[in-house]
């Protein structure tokens, strides 16, 4: 091995000339800045097939993001792998469809679906929900219910109406004596239900009530709900909506009762894993009390945990990735230490190691979490990019490493809140981790390499077709940028060829003097 390599993965800080909005061009980051000029510095693709999702209109996202940083390749993604699934009709050859449809059909209880409700791609499409709504009776099943979670953070920031239409719209159709279908409960994903990296278990208790015991403020329909917040809290985002139930004469359409089934229709994992650990869950189970647990069949979309195996029945096999970046350190006994705040915590530990919450080396993978506040972030967006530092110069300074990587979630923590002002202090405070990380690298003889995982605060600001200019709380999709930096050498890149985020391990093991797996994309290294 040749230096140790200290990758920073600045979360949703991508690249871009265009000024609207962009906070990070209007960030003050002179650290950025020196390096862009200085060092080795090109441009890489972070969305669309360049990460395996379905086509190049898909923004890029941090899960999809961090399996390519950390594994070399490009694996289809589960919004890919579902597309297919529904359209060749496998999914509902499934041992879990049939298991969950025979269920409701046997007690003549409800089909559940919960999820969220939009097309952003990032973790679920409303697409897939209405296929299985129509499949669910065309099989017979005679009652479905909908429990939806208001979007707002991977599509516009107040388009929840939208996709309660179209859903509405589709029930419309459905609806006949032979199946009862509507919708039962919600609420905004950032109140209720999707919580990730058990960052703040009373968001799923909240979910939990409001879908499986009906119980929250009710409502005749979900456009009432949301209508009716928004009148109470003016400029309130659909992300933050509080959570409903649909009541009629005063009882809950959808509360879940013994014999139902239920499909938690997302297909990303970080933010399904404590819904699903709650159902699945025993009598052990005590991350808070469910009340009276109804016995039912539960499923999620994909697998999201491989190690822990959770959910326990799923619909789609998720995209099975090998030979990733921590797998070729271990063999050749290299140290390496991984770094973030919860909320990206799980970002660069199992998403990095291809969607596993296990380590491949209990002795040789260090992971390190700093706990990360539970408000919203727009109210501190330094988050806690001093902490992560702080570890990250320790871990640099102890020698023990040959590899380090960290991710700083400030630019799209922030950057999702739709708060301009705080998303470019947000940028601002990476800069000034960047600038204490440099100056380690460089006394201690390692690599600075810089890049993100996906745009988000270089595009605050959005212009639709009539020219009106809106918040955007959404990743962009624009490329992120790809630094290299050594005091005492210049690594020179291919400027020219369109490389993406795959091609961010096969030269970070080039610049170790590690030889690369052949099943990787190529290094960018000349
Ligand atoms: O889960 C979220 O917060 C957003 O949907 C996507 O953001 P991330 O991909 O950066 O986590
Ligand atoms: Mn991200
Ligand atoms: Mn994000």
């Amino acid at each position: 091995m040749k230096k140790p390599v200290v990758l920073v993965v600045m979360d949703g800080v991508g690249e871009s000339s265009d000024a609207l909005g962009n906070m990070v061009m209007q960030a003050t980051t002179p650290t950025l800045d020196k390096l862009k000029a200085n060092d080795p510095f090109r441009i890489i693709k972070a969305h669309g097939t360049a990460v395996g999702l379905p086509s190049d209109d898909d923004m890029g996202n941090s899960e999809v993001g961090h399996n390519a940083l950390g594994c070399g390749q490009i694996y289809s993604q589960g919004a890919k792998l579902v597309n297919e699934s529904i359209e060749s009709g496998n999914i509902y050859a499934s041992e879990t469809w049939k298991t969950l449809v025979a269920g409701v059909k046997a007690s003549g209880g409800a089909l559940h679906f919960i999820g969220l409700l939009s097309d952003g791609n990032v973790h679920s499409n409303i697409g897939h929900l209405l296929a299985m709504l129509k499949e669910a009776k065309a099989e017979g099943v005679s009652k479905a219910r909908v429990h939806i979670l208001l979007d707002g953070r991977d599509v516009p920031a107040t388009s929840a109406l939208e996709y309660v239409d179209q859903l509405e719209n589709t029930i419309a159709e459905l609806k006949d004596a032979s199946y009862d279908v509507r919708i039962a409960s919600g609420g905004g994903r950032m109140q209720i239900t999707m919580d990730r990296y058990q960052a703040n278990w009373s968001m799923v208790e909240k979910g939990w009530n409001i879908h499986v015991h009906g119980e929250g403020r009710a409502f005749a329909s979900a456009k009432e709900a949301i209508e009716t917040f928004r009148a109470e809290q003016p400029g309130v985002i659909d992300q933050d909506l509080p959570g409903f139930v649909i009541a009629e004469n005063g009882t809950p359409v959808g509360a879940m009762k013994d014999g139902d089934s239920v499909i938690l229709f997302n297909f990303r994992g970080d933010r399904a894993l404590e819904l699903s650990m709650a159902f699945d869950g025993d009598a052990s189970f005590d991350k808070f009390d469910r009340g009276a647990v109804p016995n039912v069949l539960y499923a999620g979309m994909l697998e999201y945990d491989g190690d822990l195996h959770i959910p326990h029945k799923y619909l789609v096999n998720p995209p099975q990735i090998r030979n990733t970046l921590t797998e070729l350190l271990v063999e050749n006994g290299i140290n390496e230490y991984a770094c973030s705040e919860t909320q990206k915590y799980g970002h660069v530990t199992y998403f990095w190691n291809g969607n596993r919450s296990e380590k491949f080396s209990e002795e040789l993978e260090t992971w390190q979490e700093v706990p990360s506040d539970v408000r919203s972030f727009d109210e501190c967006p330094w988050m806690k990019g001093t902490e992560i530092t702080d570890l990250v110069i320790e871990a640099i300074e102890s020698g023990k490493y040959g590899f380090i990587r960290c991710n700083f979630p400030n630019g799209d923590m922030v950057g999702h809140t739709g708060n301009l002002e705080a998303t470019e202090i947000a940028v601002e405070t990476v800069d000034l981790c960047l600038t204490r990380i440099l100056k380690a690298c460089d006394e201690h003889g390692c690599i600075l390499v810089v890049t993100a995982d996906h745009g988000n605060s270089d595009q605050m600001l959005e212009k639709n077709k009539k020219g009106v200019v809106s918040v955007r709380t959404a990743h962009s999709l624009r490329p992120v940028p790809f630094i290299i930096h050594d005091a005492d050498e210049r690594h020179e890149m291919d400027t020219e060829s369109p490389f993406g985020l795959a091609n961010v391990a096969p030269t970070v093991v080039e610049l170790l003097g590690l030889k690369p797996y052949d099943c990787w994309e190529k290094s960018m290294l000349k």
